[in-house]
Parts: structure tokens; sequence; C-alpha cells
């Protein structure tokens, strides 16, 4: 029987166009500006030393640390420095206005109607915890944020690993086969399943894969597979 649900965000909850063609471009434009601002900031410099170790780069050439960034953005890397520093940045598009987090209308009722239920609700993306929390605290169907239980990101590792599935289960500390994984990426529901959750394929838009997986247009078909979940 389900008793947790984890939710990937872009794909799933939320659109990819949002992510691509809003948050993205939006962290591609001020990254320059927000590095040569904040580089002394703690938890900035952190994740710029992050960088500069993975890539051989001068930590203190900042003009090379956001050409690196600039083509991690480019090839949507799901590097944990990148990603944190993307949620850094977004926090002021939220903050002023100039966007509000995208969740699929049926995503924010479901998840209102599954905590209410007495499931657990937690977030898995590649997203830092920073921007999860953005995205569903400034969403565009008002604060989504006391609806989840927790969230992980890519420091508990990488989303299409199997050991990351684990990880998540020994910190919730539940039975793998109480958990409902959703994701809209076939990789990562073989990751999911091979650490033992149950998982359904989300397909937003366009015709569904040939695929062993169950597979929901929508939050409302995720409800009702679920029942068929011993
Ligand atoms: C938290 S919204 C931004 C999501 C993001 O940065 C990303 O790379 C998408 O990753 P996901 O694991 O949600 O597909
Ligand atoms: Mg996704």
């Amino acid at each position: 029987m389900i008793r947790v649900i984890l939710t990937d965000i872009e794909g799933t909850t939320s659109s990819i166009s949002f992510v691509h063609d809003v948050l993205f471009p939006y962290a591609a434009e001020h990254m320059a500006a927000f590095v040569r601002e904040r580089a002394d900031d703690p938890a900035v410099r952190e994740q710029l030393d992050a960088v500069a170790r993975e890539t051989g780069t001068d930590a203190r050439d900042l003009e090379a640390l956001v050409t690196v960034l600039q083509g991690w953005i480019d090839e949507d890397r799901k590097a944990t420095p990148l990603k944190a520093l993307q949620g850094m940045i977004w926090e002021k598009g939220y903050r002023d206005g100039d966007f509000q987090g995208h969740v699929y209308d049926d995503a924010a009722g479901k998840l209102r109607e599954w905590h209410d239920r007495g499931l657990r609700l937690y977030v898995y993306s590649s997203g830092s915890v920073q921007a999860q929390k953005l995205i569903y605290g400034f969403s565009r169907c008002g604060d989504l944020t006391p609806f989840f239980s927790g969230y992980f990101d890519t420091r508990i590792g990488a989303k299409r690993e199997t050991a990351a599935y684990q990880a998540i289960l020994d910190d919730l500390g539940v039975e793998p086969e109480t958990v409902l994984f959703l994701s809209d990426v076939t990789a990562e529901l073989d990751a999911a399943s091979e650490a033992g959750m149950e998982t359904i394929l989300l397909v937003r838009d366009g015709d569904a894969p040939q695929t062993d997986y169950r597979v929901a247009r929508d939050f409302d078909e995720v409800d009702g597979l679920m029942n068929t979940i011993d």
C-alpha cells in the first residue's frame, strides 16, 4: 500500500517549458552580475569553489567561472553547484514577481488531496532544495509547500542512479514498496524501481512511449492508477 509519494518536478508537476523557457534563461541572464556581486558571500563562494575544483578553473577568475556556468546551463548539466546558484538567482525573480512557479492545476489539486488523506509527500528534483521550495512556494496555484514533508536534490545522488533512491529510502525509514515515485523520465523510473519503489510515468504531452511502466497523463490518472497498486 502506498503511503509516500515522491515526485519529480519538471515534466511531472510542472511544465518543461516553464523550466527551459523562463527559469533557465533568467538564470543565464543574471548569472554574471550575480557572481560578480556575491562572490564573497560564503554560500556563493562555496559553490564557485566547487565549480573551480570540478573544472580545474582558477577559483579567483570570476569571468572564467561564469563561462563554465553558462555552458552548463546551455547543456542542461545537472551539476550540484550550478543548481545551487540557479536557486539563489531565481529567488529574486520570484520575490520581485517576475514569474510564478508553474504547477499544473491537476497536480496542485491532488497534492492537496493526498496530503489531506494522510499520504506523505516528498520532492526529488535536480533543482536545488531552495529552488524546489521556491517553485512550490511562489506557484501560480498558491503556496503548496505546506503539503510537502521534505525535499531531496542532487546532494543525495543523481536521479538516474539507484543508490540515490536507496539513500532516500534510508532517510525516510520506510519500506520501498510503500513509496510511489512519479517522473516523466524512464531512466529515473528504472533507478527507482531497481531500489524497489513503485513508479508511474507521466506523459504530459504527445504520444506515450512503448513502455512497461504504468502511464498517466495527469495527476487525476495517477490517483486512479494508485488504487491498482497493492
Ligand atoms: C526546481 S525547478 C528547476 C528544476 C531544474 O533546475 C531542473 O534541472 C529540472 O530537474 P527535474 O529533476 O525536476 O527534472
Ligand atoms: Mg522530470
